[in-house]
């Protein structure tokens, strides 16, 4: 049991079982507090062989659940799922994509340049397609945008042939419409799915397969869902599919003043409206905020007039702005400023400050840039959130990952094609190319053959390892120990491009450890680890330092110092935004309540008077129109 004593309107949704409940509180009210607590009592005071299943927003809510849970005992994977969604779908697919046609080693093409690859392929396939690609002015704007296509149909669950028949078609939307079907035709050949697929699929399983649905509703008996504000379509309805026939133990979490993903589709209206009329749950309002202090509760009532809450915390706070001539003299500022607090403190916080107790959130991660610099100039830790999917820096273990995903997956051309390129190998392979019936191994080792001098030695080693994750139950440690061994006496000489390769090996073991970690003993498989390097759930966990964060990878974090800088107009609402209007302007305002509310007892906001932007020229900005006037 947490120690925090819970309200009498917390203890009501930490005490439903039955049924469905919708829980729609403002933010720091303890919407992750009851959900964690309600799994909590599901899984300690009921009985019966049921899990429960969480769902949240991102792989750093789900890790903070599972710490929360972990004192109830060891095994907290045996009772419940806590994950993302997407991370949900991939066990489902792993465990039955076979019914809608997926093999049992599919593999996720996760990086958006693969996604690029893949349509690039699409437009080499057919002549006439080419020829339209070619007379584009602009090719990647163009590929772009056939791209933003497939996956909005895949998130409005719309199949290739769902334009088949469609005659009314114009002449564009045919076009795109058939490169949809190159595109997932050419990710099927390579036995891959991609990140859209993911709820598109399992959507699939559970619409054409009720046993399989039955199944999973046997299995989890209550399914939570945390960040409900920011589901989209295909998300919900992949959700009501799994909770058809009278199965409704459904709980969703949420703010709609926080709904700040509409880029990907989502839409309030899901928790709000849909989930209301679909489920008839009771209805809970969290209005209390246990986070932050009276001032920053006033700031956050500017911002969003129709906020309900009421403060719990006593102590005054601060709330400042504070407006610079240029970028770097605001980057200096917040610099000193933290340097400051940390060395004397502030009136309003007791404890002696951290940096770990700061951060520095934004519009987006180029407004960060020029802070960036200078805390890496002046050796000030800080780390960033990035959802990107890191490559290995140095070629050789570059070679060694692309090496593996061939031994996992024999028929990905696409990333045979990226370590030809890698080992410079041009000529001479088609036949190796043209041949599928060799596995993974096989193949790696049939290029053996081509590989030129420079490459020889090394491709031996990678030859050793890749033999070692082939034939034996995969000894990654133990692979990733030869690679470092050859490599410190191979390329002993060449201090830089060692420390490359010594920097990625040390990634590579890092998810290698945490993969092991989230999973049992004998289920651990080369696939599979793939799969969740993709879904982010086995990425390095930093956060020692000043926390440099957009508003998307600050949700759900709360920070004793909060600085927002570049609130200028067109930085903060977004220009584009305020270009849109409407609901787009609407979902900025979302955006900076998001980033305010994340402060528990001092906030700072900043703009400066002047930027310089990417082509060299100098502009002057003028202040946020979110800034209320008598900050001004
Ligand atoms: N009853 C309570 N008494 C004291 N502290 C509480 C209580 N409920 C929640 N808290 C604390 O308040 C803070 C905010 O809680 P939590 O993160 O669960 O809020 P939230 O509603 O999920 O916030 P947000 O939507 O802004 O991310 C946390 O530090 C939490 O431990």
């Amino acid at each position: 049991m947490s120690n925090i004593n819970l309200s009498e309107s917390q203890l009501r949704v930490t005490h439903h079982t039955e049924g469905p409940i919708l829980v729609m509180a403002s933010p720091g009210s303890g919407k992750t507090q009851v959900l964690t607590e309600r799994v909590r009592n599901l899984i300690t005071n009921k009985k019966g062989h049921y899990r429960v299943l969480a769902l949240t927003f991102s792989n750093k809510a789900s890790e903070e659940m599972r710490e929360r849970l972990l004192n109830i005992e060891e095994n907290i994977e045996e009772r419940v799922f806590i994950g993302t969604i997407h991370r949900f779908c991939m066990d489902v697919l792993n465990s039955h994509g076979k019914f809608i046609g997926l093999s049992n080693d599919f593999h996720m093409f996760d990086s958006e340049s693969d996604r690029q690859d893949i349509l690039r392929e699409a437009f080499d396939y057919k002549p006439e397609l080419k020829e339209i690609l070619l007379k584009q002015e602009n090719k990647q704007q163009f590929i772009k945008k056939v791209l933003d296509f497939i996956s909005a149909q895949k998130r409005s669950l719309k199949a290739p042939d769902f334009f088949e028949d469609k005659i009314a078609l114009n002449e564009n939307q045919s076009l795109f419409a058939e490169l949809y079907r190159e595109y997932d035709n050419l990710l099927r050949q390579q036995n891959a799915i991609d990140y859209d697929d993911l709820i598109f699929l399992t959507y699939r399983i559970f619409i054409e397969r009720p046993s399989i649905t039955n199944f999973y509703q046997r299995l989890y008996k209550y399914v939570c869902i945390d960040e409900a504000q920011d589901l989209n379509f295909a998300q919900y309805e992949l959700i009501k599919s799994l909770c058809n026939n009278g199965f409704n133990n459904i709980m969703m979490v949420g703010d709609p003043n926080q709904a700040i993903f509409g880029f990907n589709g989502a839409d309030s209206k899901y928790m709000c409206e849909l989930f209301i009329k679909d489920f008839s749950p009771i209805q809970i309002k969290l209005n209390e905020n246990y986070r932050s202090t009276k001032e920053i509760i006033e700031f956050a009532k500017i911002i969003n007039p129709t906020l309900e809450v009421h403060g719990k915390l006593k102590i005054e706070g601060e709330v400042s702005l504070k407006i610079f001539n240029d970028e770097m003299e605001e980057a200096n500022w917040i610099i000193n400023n933290f340097k400051d607090l940390i060395e004397n403190g502030h009136a309003q916080i007791e404890n002696k400050i951290t940096f770990e107790d700061c951060a520095v959130i934004a519009r987006n991660k180029y407004i960060l840039k020029t802070l960036e610099d200078q805390l890496n100039i002046l050796g000030i830790p800080y780390y960033t959130r990035s959802s990107n999917i890191i490559d290995s820096e140095s070629d050789f273990i570059r070679c060694f990952e692309l090496g593996t995903r061939l031994i996992i997956n024999p028929s990905d051309r696409l990333h045979f094609q990226h370590l030809l390129e890698i080992l410079n190998i041009e000529k001479g392979i088609e036949d190796i190319r043209t041949n599928n019936k060799m596995n993974g191994f096989e193949l790696l080792n049939e290029l053996n053959k081509y590989v030129l001098n420079d490459w020889k030695e090394p491709y031996k080693c990678l030859l050793h390892v890749w033999e070692i994750l082939t034939i034996e139950r995969p000894k990654f440690s133990k692979a990733l120990k030869i690679l470092s061994d050859f490599a410190a006496e191979y390329w002993s000489e060449e201090e830089e491009f060692l420390f490359l390769i010594e920097n990625d090996l040390e990634m590579w073991k890092t998810y290698w450890i945490n993969y092991v970690k989230q999973t049992t003993g004998d289920l651990h498989d080369l696939a599979k680890f793939r799969n969740q390097i993709a879904l982010g759930t086995v990425r390095e966990k930093i956060n020692k330092g000043i926390g440099l964060l957009t508003v998307h990878a600050s949700k759900g974090l709360e920070f004793q110092v909060v600085h927002i800088l570049g609130m200028s107009d067109g930085t903060f609402p977004d220009y584009r935004a305020i270009k849109m209007n409407g609901k787009a302007l609407e979902e900025e305002r979302h955006n900076i309540f998001v980033a305010i509310t994340r402060a528990k007892r001092v906030l700072y906001l900043s703009y400066s008077k002047t930027k310089v932007l990417p082509t060299g020229k100098k502009i002057s900005q003028s202040p946020s129109r979110f800034l209320p006037s008598k900050f001004l």
